[in-house]
């Protein structure tokens, strides 16, 4: 695992975007998976401004996202699909059939998880996988105690996790109980996995992740075993760990 530190959410971001487009103009027909969240949107917006300023094109990548909420039809306000529409895909090239995201009203969700892994293996398996991190140390909407062997599959959200997503609907009482999320396996079959996490509030998930247990009580600890796994993270999400950060940016291996 390599470990980036950057100074702030800003600075976090564009690393993120420099690393990802780099990758982008050089292989071009790449897939990505991709995360909704507040914490991607600052890389998306770097995206945004390359590909306005003709330096960076989408035309021949294809996207795959984690998760989507169970009961949400795509052009709800709230669904994932709306929330990379607006947050990404209308402002970029990238072909709309290449974009893919669960589809939260399936009348068959079995069988829609295992289509979609289907896609994946089709296109050629996630060259890179970004991924958030929640609180409780879940990464896409796999949730603590979820199997590590677990690919495309429906969750239930855990209480914490639909009071921390509530600030995007009106009451708590209409924050979806269930999604469909790509599992934890899904996910360790990236071939690079880059996880952004910013602010202190996510620092003991983070610290865990990294150098705790390897447990399925937190999630994101499985990255400890990808072989090319990177953490981008600002300083206030690794304000417990015991180094002195005043000399800049930060590289660790792990
Ligand atoms: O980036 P945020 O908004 O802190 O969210 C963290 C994580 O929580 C989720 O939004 C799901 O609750 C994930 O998609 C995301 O990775």
């Amino acid at each position: 695992m390599k470990i980036l530190i950057e100074k702030d959410y800003e600075t976090m971001s564009l690393r993120a975007a420099e690393i990802t487009a780099a990758e982008i103009k050089k292989r071009r027909r790449l897939v990505l998976g991709l995360a909704t969240g507040s914490t991607p949107l600052g890389m998306y917006r770097k995206w945004i401004e390359l590909v306005k300023s003709g330096q960076l094109s989408f035309a021949e990548v294809t996207t795959f996202n984690l998760d989507e909420y169970l009961g949400l039809p795509a052009d709800h306000p709230q669904s994932y699909h709306s929330f990379m529409q607006e947050q990404l895909f209308r402002h970029i090239d990238v072909k709309p059939d290449h974009t893919h995201i669960p589809n939260g009203v399936t009348p068959d969700a079995v069988k829609q998880c295992k289509e979609y892994e289907r896609l994946i293996h089709q296109a050629g398996g996630i060259d890179i996988q970004i991924l958030g991190i929640g609180q409780n140390g879940h990464i896409g909407f796999n949730e603590p105690g979820e199997d590590f062997g677990a690919l495309t599959h429906v969750v239930r959200l855990q209480e914490s996790t639909r009071k921390a997503n509530a600030r995007f609907f009106s009451r708590l009482e209409d924050v979806p109980t269930h999604a469909i999320t790509m599992g934890l396996k899904s996910i360790m079959n990236a071939r690079q996995v880059l996880l952004l996490a910013a602010g202190s509030d996510k620092s003991d998930a983070v610290y865990k992740a990294m150098y705790g247990e390897v447990t399925e009580q937190l999630p994101a600890s499985v990255l400890q075993l990808h072989p090319n796994c990177i953490f981008i993270l600002d300083e206030a999400a690794v304000s417990n760990l015991p180094i002195d950060l005043t000399s800049g940016r930060w590289e660790m291996a792990k």
